[in-house]
């Protein structure tokens, strides 16, 4: 067994075959988990298990990502110019791998994978894996009925990289067995309506909180109604991450940078392989780093190997995805929201199709570029403005803590638009963190604007008249800095963000009078566990206690 590498020796050079090792940071278990974690929900019986269901937690890996929404700048993140603002939720996605438990006789080759994502129907899908020295192939098995090309390729790519990284004894000693991966999405990634229908429920936070962890969708993959989370990144980011960890190839407990950058790249990779294009690559950022200001990488770095071909020569890509050797120019400037201050979700069920979104927008940009940039490089200062003032409110409220809290609780009882009276209230004459919530609430209502100008010029729906209405009304409540849609707008879905839990009730119940839409509300709030967690395996052992790692044992 050779030794873990010092993390400041650690070097990807393709042509060797010697160990590596990537680090992503340990599940917290106290105080700071996820609303998830925290709510005492009932236990219900959720899925149909189609295995035996294995409680041993042994040998087993359990790695999870976080979704994204990005508060600010969207389109304009597509382009290394601008910055844009994406918070992590606290709606993860699972990866769990573990020796399968009815393949002892397969213990030659091929070794067989199995993935399961028991929220779906018909969505298991089988794996046939050779091992000859350092390569390292995977097919589909062709028996089965679907083909599920995002966890194909991030297997396949994952498990050509290790045959170039680690011992092929340590491969074929792990695959003897056969795996079981399954995969599994916080409810908050589908709408849950249909499951609430079929319990009688109605669409609200109280009723969402009833239904069961992983709970069924009673649909496929293909006609699921996604929420806008980004459930491609976070499962492709959780799955890679997986495999690394559960082959040795990397160690956990350190916050090492240069491990954390190679699982970045590589799930980056995958994803735009798995989507045909190289899209701006926030969410598979957020899924590794968590909430943060992300400037993108050029896409030309990964361009060469942008195509089936990279399996051909794994050294050279693994050169490229090398944050040691290859110039990733991505820029991730970590971001937390101010305490208090709390963010909402909510999907629309209109929709609205992401792709062509982009693609109008970018017409746009390309037919009237004076137009275009003109927007874009006002757009992408108030932007920046936006983050700036959260991030000094952040301050605000660590340097005067008191006069911050106090602050909060007085903004929370008046609608933003009556804020400006509370600015020269205080007993100093004058009130710094009400005028920062003015600032904020002023500038971000200016970002609302030019996305309005930039839906009339480009004719793209990015603020549709409807959700003008929706997030107005949303803003007349006391205590909401601001509301806005995220990402690339369109009818998908809204966010909010809130002073206090009143504020909250206020703006839910905002969304369930709406007539206009069937507003959906999510569950879940900014990540305060980051990227990547290792939720079980390696050093981390099962502690009984974590509800989540307890449901996916034994799904
Ligand atoms: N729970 C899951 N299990 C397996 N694959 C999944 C799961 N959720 C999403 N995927 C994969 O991600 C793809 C959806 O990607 P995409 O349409 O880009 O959605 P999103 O915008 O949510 O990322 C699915 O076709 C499937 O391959
Ligand atoms: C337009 C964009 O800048 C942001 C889109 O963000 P969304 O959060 O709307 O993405 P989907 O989950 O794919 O719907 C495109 C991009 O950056 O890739």
């Amino acid at each position: 067994m050779m030794g873990i590498i010092e993390l400041s020796n650690m070097e990807f050079k393709s042509e060797t075959s010697s160990e590596r090792n990537l680090t992503v940071q340990t599940a917290r278990t106290s105080g700071s988990e996820g609303a998830y974690r925290r709510h005492k929900q009932p236990h219900v019986k959720g899925l149909s298990v189609e295995n035996t269901p294995s409680m041993s937690s042994t040998n087993t890996t359990i790695v999870s990502a976080p979704g994204k929404v990005l508060l600010a700048g969207g389109y304009l993140v597509l382009d290394r110019a601008f910055s844009g603002l994406v918070v992590a939720t606290d709606a993860r996605f699972y990866t769990l791998v573990r020796p399968s438990n009815h393949s002892r006789a397969a213990s030659t080759e091929p070794y067989r994978i199995t993935v399961r994502s028991p929220q779906f129907e018909n969505a298991t899908w089988n794996y046939l894996v050779s091992v000859q020295g350092q390569d390292i192939t995977l097919t589909a098995s062709p028996e089965d009925e679907s083909k599920n090309t995002f966890v194909e390729l991030a297997l396949m790519y994952s498990l050509a990289m290790l045959g170039h990284l680690i011992p092929s004894e340590r491969i074929t000693e792990t695959l003897k067995s056969g795996l079981e991966i399954v995969i599994a999405g916080n409810n908050d990634f589908y709408s849950q309506r249909k499951e609430l229908e079929t319990r009688g429920l109605s669409l609200n936070t109280g009723s969402l909180r009833q239904i069961p962890l992983f709970a069924p969708t009673h649909t496929t993959l293909g006609k699921v109604h996604k929420t806008g989370l980004g459930s491609s990144a976070a499962l492709i980011t959780s799955l890679v991450s997986a495999i690394f960890i559960h082959f040795k190839a990397s160690t956990i407990g350190q916050e090492d940078v240069l491990q954390n950058k190679f699982l970045h790249n590589v799930a980056q990779f995958v994803h735009c392989l798995a989507q045909g294009k190289v899209g701006s690559g926030f969410d598979v950022s957020s899924a590794v780093w968590g909430s943060h200001t992300y400037k993108r990488f050029s896409p030309e770095v990964i361009q060469d190997v942008m195509n089936q071909d990279a399996r051909n020569d794994i050294p050279a890509l693994l050169k490229v995805l090398d944050p040691k050797q290859t110039e990733w120019d991505n820029v991730v400037v970590p971001f937390k929201l101010a305490p208090r201050l709390h963010l909402m979700l909510a999907d629309i069920d209109a929709g609205s199709h992401t792709p062509t979104l982009v693609s109008n927008v970018l017409k746009w940009r390309k037919t009237k570029p004076e137009e275009a940039n003109g927007l874009w490089e006002h757009l992408g200062r108030t932007n920046d403005t936006v983050v700036a003032l959260l991030k000094k409110l952040e301050a605000m409220a660590k340097d005067h803590p008191t006069e911050y809290d106090l602050a909060i609780q007085k903004a929370s009882a008046l609608p933003a638009s009556e804020w400006g009276s509370l600015v020269n209230q205080s007993i100093t004459g004058h009130d710094a963190t009400a005028e920062l919530l003015v600032q904020i609430n002023l500038e971000f209502l200016t970002v609302r604007r030019y996305l309005r100008e930039m839906s009339q010029l480009s004719e793209v729906p990015v603020e549709p008249e409807e959700q003008t209405r929706l997030l107005n009304a949303c803003l007349s409540v006391p205590g909401v800095l601001m509301a806005g849609v995220p990402g690339a707008g369109g009818f998908d879905a809204i966010f909010c963000i809130v002073l206090s839990e009143e504020s909250r009730s206020g703006v839910e119940a905002v969304w369930s009078n709406f007539e206009e839409m069937s507003v959906g509300p999510l569950l879940c709030q900014e990540s305060v566990e980051g990227g990547l967690v290792l939720e079980l395996g390696q050093d981390k052992p099962f502690s009984g206690e974590d509800r989540i790692v307890q449901r996916l044992l034994e799904v």
